[in-house]
């Protein structure tokens, strides 16, 4: 098993990572609890609830909830039930809530915990490649149909458990999407980093070795941003490389059309484009895209409104009074946030989209 400690400035927790932890977790926490309320999704129920509530089997009272698999569970709707059911099954301040599954689940079981009498305890249960980043870092969030994560906070787990065997199940679809935050992770460290991802062919069954070498390097990149800046002040914002666009179309496909990893990519891609416009540098762009290809990675993003992926890039988190604010490469390792105008976002928006479909 591995173990990173994140030290942030409001706390410290670990993250485990390891081939059956499912089974074992408990042994892991600081502290017993009495009362827990596990949160998964209907895929992962059928998979790995039993045994985590097998686990559990020595708390006094465990409940669980599923919700539908998929990014659209992740919306205001779903998020008011499970408060409505965590406040029914008489969950307390003393509780522990457990996020049993992706990114998703993450995302919305951590924003129910962090909400539900103004804060009770949970621990990140990823069962994603994706999730190697979700679970990290405490960014916890819904979507609005205006944008992706509109509505969340930044609220830490008590700790992270990674069960890697759990990564042998997920479908192909789900080990692109998660490939893509990884390589997001090396590009905004170094060109070691990515010359590794490169070579990684992400067909079935992966190579278990480079799978857990590449999930704790990206762990580790992220950890060391995140300790640096935990509310997004700074530096924080080179997580988002490749979000500024891949958030508007997720949400101008409809959520869950394309996965997250998969617009990452694409938004990544146009990030590198429009890097080398900027600043007139060289970057893989040619490699990265070659990657994706190979991989089988969807990108073409077809019959899209410029105005209205534009519109949704204006509401982007990072941006200031409605001007975009994207996330740039200097160089490999060298990310850096700059105001672009609309006039050349929508410039090279255009022949962007236009080269993909080519
Ligand atoms: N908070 C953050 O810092 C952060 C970072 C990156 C992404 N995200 C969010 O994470 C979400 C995407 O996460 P995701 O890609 O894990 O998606 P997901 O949670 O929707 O999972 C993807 C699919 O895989 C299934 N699945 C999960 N684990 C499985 C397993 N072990 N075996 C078989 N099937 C399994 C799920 O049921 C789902 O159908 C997005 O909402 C994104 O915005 C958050
Ligand atoms: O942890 C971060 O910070 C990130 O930006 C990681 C991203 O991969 C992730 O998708 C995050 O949820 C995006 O955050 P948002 O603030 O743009 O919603
Ligand atoms: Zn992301």
């Amino acid at each position: 098993m591995d173990k990173l400690t994140i030290q942030t400035s409001t706390n410290a927790y670990d993250v485990l990572v390891g081939g059956g932890l499912r089974h074992q977790f408990l042994d892991y926490l600081d502290q017993s609890y009495d009362d827990v309320l596990v949160i998964t999704d209907s895929n992962v129920e059928s998979l790995y609830l039993q045994d985590v509530l097998t686990t559990l089997s020595s708390v006094k009272r465990v409940n669980y909830t599923v919700v539908p698999a998929g990014e659209a569970s992740k919306n205001g709707r779903v998020y008011f039930d499970l408060l409505t059911e965590a406040i029914n099954m008489g969950l307390d301040r003393h509780g522990l809530i457990i996020a049993l599954g992706g990114g998703m689940i993450g995302d919305l079981a951590g924003f129910v915990a962090a909400t539900f009498m103004r804060g009770v305890d949970y621990l990140q249960m990823p069962t994603t490649i994706l999730a190697h980043d979700s679970s990290v870092g405490g960014k916890v969030a819904i979507n609005h149909p205006e944008g992706k994560n509109l509505i969340g906070s930044f609220y830490p787990p008590k700790a992270v458990i990674y069960d890697v065997e759990t990564l042998h199940t997920i479908p192909q679809t789900e080990i692109r999407s998660g490939y893509a935050e990884i390589a997001k992770h090396s590009m905004i460290h170094s060109p070691s980093f990515w010359t590794d991802i490169n070579q990684v062919s992400l067909e079935k069954p992966l190579n278990e070795t480079w799978l857990i070498r590449d999930l704790i390097r990206g762990i580790e990149v992220k950890a060391k941003i995140v300790e640096q800046d935990e509310r997004e002040a700074n530096v924080r914002q080179f997580l988002n490389f490749g979000h500024t666009l891949g958030h508007a179309l997720e949400a101008e496909l409809g959520y869950g059309v394309y996965t997250h990893g998969e617009a990452v990519a694409i938004g990544m891609l146009f990030a590198m484009e429009l890097s080398q416009q900027y600043f007139g540098n060289r970057l893989p762009v040619d490699a990265f895209l070659q990657w994706l290809k190979t991989n089988h990675y969807p990108i073409q993003v077809a019959n899209l409104s410029i105005t209205a992926l534009m519109n949704r890039m204006k509401r982007d988190k990072k941006a200031k009074q409605q001007r975009i604010q994207m996330v740039l490469l200097k160089e490999l390792g060298m990310p850096v946030v700059e105001e672009i105008d609309d006039v050349t976002i929508k410039d090279a928006l255009q022949l962007f989209l236009r080269k993909l479909v080519k």
